[in-house]
């Protein structure tokens, strides 16, 4: 995961539309009883779906997996999922390896698994997903992300 030759950045505004586009994807599996957040990255997806399926019961399972230097380590489960699987949706931004997606899946086995994004080696793990990002891109989420200045195309013609 050091080496990430492309990247993906994504808006607040392409989040929502893809969280949306994900909710209408949902409705046809549903009714949930419940969603299960996988912090942190699954948190904000998972508002999104909640209002839009009018979902109240949230859940979460805390799990760690990436340092700040996008190295994948050991994974640390800091709180587990309920034990009550069926009916519910786990929500997650996206899969990548699929390591994390594979350990909350062995807790919650009938749950219905879904993620904004996916990539090739974790995509057939989760159910459902919107948009499928090539395994050598890193995404962007909007809350790691903030506006700054870029470089013209081309400098210094007139200098
Ligand atoms: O498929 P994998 O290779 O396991 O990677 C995907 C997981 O990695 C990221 O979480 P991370 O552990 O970085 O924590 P965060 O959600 O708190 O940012 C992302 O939010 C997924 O949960
Ligand atoms: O591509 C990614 N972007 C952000 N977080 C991640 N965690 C695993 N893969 C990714
Ligand atoms: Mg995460």
């Amino acid at each position: 995961m050091s080496e990430q030759p492309k990247t993906f950045p994504v808006s607040w505004e392409q989040l929502h539309r893809d969280a949306k586009a994900l909710s209408w994807r949902l409705m046809s599996q549903g009714p949930f009883k419940g969603i299960l957040a996988v912090t942190r990255g699954g948190l904000v997806p998972a508002a999104i779906i909640a209002r839009e399926l009018d979902i109240r019961l949230i859940d979460t399972v805390c799990i760690v997996s990436y340092s700040s230097e996008n190295k994948q380590g050991e994974l640390k489960v800091l709180k587990e999922a309920p034990k009550e699987s069926k009916g519910w949706l786990i929500v997650d931004d996206l899969v990548d390896t699929g390591k994390t997606a594979r350990a909350v899946r062995e807790m919650m086995p009938d749950a219905h698994f879904a993620t904004l994004y996916a990539k090739p080696a974790g995509k057939d793990i989760v159910d459902s997903f919107i948009t499928e990002v090539s395994q050598d891109t890193w995404i962007y989420f909007p809350w790691d992300l903030a506006l700054q200045t870029v470089p013209p195309l081309v400098q210094g013609k007139y200098d």
